[in-house]
């Protein structure tokens, strides 16, 4: 072993390791002309940062079950690439409060209602931490980022755009849109009628143009609603647990922050126009419009004035929590109904009553609200396949969650809803997809509504509940009169993807039949 070059690395290591000990002939390559006491101090490092990890990752986890060693460095990185339903549910019963590790991120997860709930409604211990992307892809100054007072107060201005008079003006712009695509739905098919086709990216296509048009009306160009939902497939991907940490060219990041780009040019386009549009006394036709309004507003308390670039990320904060989530609800909504004749047919039964026969009428509120039955068939197929299973918290400080157990400052903490979702004393047979449940004032569903977390629960509970519910009972009311649906039931299709939400892994192959409704 040459060790003359010894002399020329500082003198602090230049005296030889303490113990020496014969270093086996394949290693000598590596060390040739090098101080070999550096290698040593070096693996003498990294040994103690192994066993240091493996210690703070026990004495973080404590009691709780999960791995008793961490994977070094990177912990259970893999599986949080390819996430499966049944990982997790093998997870969420393995303890009401269970530990894992993702590249030294130290993560308690929450599977009990209790559990969930409490870390949902503790702002002061816990706030939203969102997947590690989302700041690059949302910007850090996207109001979604906000915690505390700041966030409540700013939500507090928000709500105009979801009062139901403000739902009733989107009514229309549903309808037409989801008209459009399911005819276009129907042309498909008429192509190829023996043949099932998924309804994945078609669905998914339905629901962005209707965003758009709900958010901006005729604010934005049909061709830009086009753009943006080519360019949304890229934030979709993204948005894994834990990414690549550098936005380079080609990573699922930086494609992602490209379609952001291009979303919130049209954005804010939009907003301009919408301004624009009220200031020369327009009734107001959109979200965009009612929010300008209600901005002008003299009863208004509360900050006037909002930058087009503003108002373009909150609607784009929109769009991001939306597309995912509604495509699943919406997927599963067909599904759901297509493996069940009893209930489709009671759908279809209801559509007749409240349109009175007369499916050229157009939809209002009041409508909608008669469609009692589609509502509770909506509310059931989200409880059974909730399309967001977790949201990611962190602990702000030391969180006591249990009288056991206190989550560690800076962990992430993740309220789980599926088993709050499927819990048998709440709904029985969970399993099963029977609306009826809901339509019992005194039934154990409506007596329990805490354990109704589709939507999450506390200052972060969804924003758009009731019009993401009433547009995919609308869609499905819609279907629901224009054509009959079979489902080509695959060795897949109760099996769930997870990409960001809960998919059927075939993408849902439908056969497509037009009734005597569709124009
Ligand atoms: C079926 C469709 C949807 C589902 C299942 C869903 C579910 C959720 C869940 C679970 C959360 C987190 C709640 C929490 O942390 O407690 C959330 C938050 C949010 N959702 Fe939805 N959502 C849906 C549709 C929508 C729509 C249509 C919009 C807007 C138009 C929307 C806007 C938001 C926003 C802005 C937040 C964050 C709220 C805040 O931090 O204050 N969501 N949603």
């Amino acid at each position: 072993m040459d060790r003359s070059a010894s002399a020329s690395i500082p003198s602090a290591t230049a005296n030889g390791p303490l113990v020496s000990f014969p270093l086996p002939s394949f290693l000598t390559p590596f060390i040739q002309g090098k101080d070999f006491s550096s290698y040593y101090t070096t693996a003498a490092i990294l040994v103690s940062l192994l066993i240091l990890e493996q210690a703070v990752y026990r004495y973080k986890k404590r009691h709780l079950p999960g791995a008793k060693w961490t994977i070094p460095i990177i912990g259970k990185f893999a599986d949080s690439m390819s996430p499966s339903m049944e990982a997790y549910k093998r997870q969420w019963q393995s303890g009401d409060l269970s530990a894992v590790s993702v590249f030294n991120i130290f993560i308690v997860m929450a599977s009990s209602n209790e559990y969930a709930r409490k870390i949902l409604n503790s702002p002061t211990y816990a706030e939203p931490c969102l997947v590690h992307s989302a700041k690059q892809i949302l910007l850090p100054e996207n109001w979604v980022f906000l915690t505390g007072k700041t966030h409540v107060e700013y939500r507090r201005g928000l709500n105009a755009l979801f009062t139901r008079k403000a739902l009733g003006t989107y009514v229309p712009i549903q309808e037409s849109i989801c008209r459009k695509h399911l005819a276009r739905w129907l042309e498909a098919a008429k192509k190829n009628p023996k043949e099932a086709q998924p309804i994945m990216m078609t669905a998914r296509h339905m629901n962005m143009e209707t965003s758009l048009g709900v958010f901006c009306g005729k604010h934005i160009p049909e061709h830009a609603a086009e753009e943006i939902n080519e360019k949304y497939w890229a934030i979709t991907q993204s948005l894994e647990l834990v990414n690549f940490p550098l936005a380079l060219p080609g990573t699922k990041v930086y494609k992602a922050i490209q379609a952001r780009k291009v979303a919130l040019h049209w954005l804010e386009l939009a907003a301009h126009n919408s301004k624009i549009a009220m200031a020369n006394g327009a009734e107001p036709e959109c979200m965009l419009d009612e929010w300008v309004a209600s901005l002008a507003d003299p009863n208004y308390k509360g900050r006037k004035e909002f930058s087009d670039h503003e108002m373009a990320m909150v609607l784009f904060s929109f769009l991001f929590a939306s597309q995912d989530a509604m495509s699943s609800g919406l997927i599963y909504g067909f599904q759901h109904l297509a493996d069940h004749p009893e209930v489709m047919a009671k759908v279809r039964e209801e559509q007749e009553r409240v349109r009175g026969g007369d499916y050229n009428q157009p939809l209002t509120m009041e409508m909608m609200d008669k469609m009692v039955y589609l509502q509770a068939a909506v509310k059931e197929s989200m409880r059974v396949k909730p399309p967001v299973l977790m949201v990611p918290y962190k602990a702000t400080r030391a969180f006591p969650i249990a009288d056991d157990y206190t989550v560690p400052a800076n962990s992430m903490v993740i309220p789980s809803f599926f088993n709050s979702l499927h819990d048998p004393e709440v709904y029985p047979n969970p399993e099963e997809f029977v609306p009826e449940r809901w339509l019992d004032p005194e039934g154990s569903a409506n007596a329990n509504p805490k354990n109704y977390l589709v939507f999450g629960s506390g200052p972060h509970r969804c924003i758009g509940l009731e019009y993401a519910t009433m547009n995919i009972a609308l869609v499905l009311g819609m279907a629901a009169a224009m054509m009959t649906w079979e489902h080509e039931v695959t060795p897949q299709s109760h099996l769930s993807e997870i990409i960001a939400t809960i998919f059927p892994k075939d993408g849902c192959r439908l056969k497509l039949t037009p009734t005597n409704h569709a124009q």
